[in-house]
């Protein structure tokens, strides 16, 4: 994800969710430190949540994963209040969602919320326009506008031509293509999503993830995402939060998850995962340091690699732009000849941008004779990569400490 400062959307503070007649028992017996387990057996109550704290940021894909009964959808849930917490905060741009009257709620779900369900809810004896215009019509706005608006989020999600057909007509990929647009017609700023395409076969499924991550990229959308699907969660979260025992136990950029496990569940759950799928240039580089000045002679640049026991060096111009590598023997020759560094400038070694997967990187650090060098769009040098770096990063990830596995 690009460095750029993200504001939060969604807070959430100290949040519970007891499922039973008697919170406040198993309440004070978390207190105490209890488990769910224990809970369960002495109140009967059920505990869903427990002491969720979390930011979700605008515009990014924010994935609840972990597995069954963690509490990944009684956390999605509470955030529209499908099911209300039993304390705690849920802020929407600064607004409690916990704390709201009915009224207000309907409000804020209509206009700011879209949920999209596993196994898509769509109104079988409603045509498929109809099904994508049912959210507008509860918000009264009049048949022609709804239609019409209908139609464009249909054509959004690729579904132009089958605005008459009937829910039954439609393969599953299909069905949720709808359920997505009837989400998106009313143009939320987060879409809810729960285990949205997890009924679909494999093949369709990637699609649709693909074309969501397409539709974010043009609609940048708050959206809450729950899976139990590592693979799933890798691909598509910006960030991720791996549940357990209705807590939360780590929140962090798939990277993050990956080579810096919070615990040896974290790591357990992670083991096995393809690295070089989900590091990017940017997990693994260097810092782009020592970096010599284009303006600079020979000299400068061979007391540099000399001090950093280096042997190619990159030159770079105002606001750390990548002009070309420096190597030494050249720049030996150069300072004997009088030569300046333009001169003796290697232009064309590789380059990657910040987000390229390390696996479409292997081959070319592998085979070239230089570093690779790490760009981002206006050309300014933010890391560099050597074949040494990058073994090494994969050797750390895929290899957890002894001791935190067990
Ligand atoms: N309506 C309910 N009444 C009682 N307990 C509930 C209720 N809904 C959920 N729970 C319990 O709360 C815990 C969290 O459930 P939740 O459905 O949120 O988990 P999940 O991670 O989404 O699992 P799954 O992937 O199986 O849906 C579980 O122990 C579950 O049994």
């Amino acid at each position: 994800m690009d460095q750029e400062i993200q504001k939060p959307k969604l807070v959430i503070n100290s949040l519970y969710k007891i499922f039973g007649k008697r919170p406040k028992a198993a309440l004070s017996l978390l207190e105490m430190g209890r488990s769910k387990e224990e809970i369960l057996e002495k109140t009967g109550q059920t505990v869903g949540l427990q002491a969720i704290d979390l930011e979700i940021l605008e515009g990014e894909i924010f994935v609840i994963m972990g597995l069954s009964g963690s509490g990944k959808s009684t956390l999605l849930r509470c955030l529209n209040r499908l099911i209300p917490p039993t304390s705690g905060k849920i802020l929407l741009d600064g607004i409690d969602i916990a704390s709201l009257d009915e009224a207000a709620l309907r409000e804020i779900r209509r206009k700011k919320l879209g949920m999209v369900f596993q196994n898509f809810a769509l109104l079988p004896h409603r045509s498929v326009v109809e099904n994508v215009a049912f959210g507008l019509e509860v918000q009264e706005i009049p048949e022609s506008e709804r239609l019409e608006k209908a139609r464009q989020t249909l054509e959004m999600v690729g579904l132009s031509g089958y605005e008459e057909s009937m829910p039954d007509q439609l393969s599953g990929g299909m069905k949720q293509r709808v359920g997505l647009a009837r989400a998106l017609a009313s143009d939320p700023d987060i879409l809810l999503m729960d285990e949205a395409f997890s009924a679909l076969d494999p093949i369709i499924r990637a699609g649709m993830q693909d074309e969501l991550l397409d539709l974010q990229n043009a609609l940048n959308k708050t959206i809450v995402f729950v899976t139990h699907d590592l693979d799933e969660a890798l691909k598509l979260g910006n960030r991720i939060a791996l549940m357990k025992d209705g807590r939360i136990i780590q929140v962090g950029t798939p990277e993050e998850i990956l080579t810096a496990p919070a615990d040896a569940y974290v790591a357990q759950f992670v083991a096995g995962v393809d690295m070089t799928r989900v590091l990017t240039a940017e997990g693994v580089m260097k810092p782009p340091e020592p970096t010599v000045w284009i303006e600079s002679g020979p000299r400068v640049a061979l007391k540099l690699m000399e001090e950093h026991g280096i042997s190619s060096i990159f030159a770079v111009g105002k606001g750390k732009t990548l002009k070309g590598l420096i190597v030494v023997e050249d720049a030996v020759k150069a300072a004997k000849e009088k030569k300046s560094l333009a001169e003796i400038l290697i232009t064309g070694t590789p380059v990657a941008a910040p987000d390229t997967p390390v696996r479409d990187l292997i081959g070319t650090v592998a085979t070239s004779q230089y570093p690779v060098a790490v760009v981002d769009a206006c050309n300014r040098l933010r890391g560099v990569i050597i074949r040494g770096s990058l073994l090494g990063a994969l050797a750390i990830s895929g290899a957890p400490d002894e001791e935190e596995s067990t």
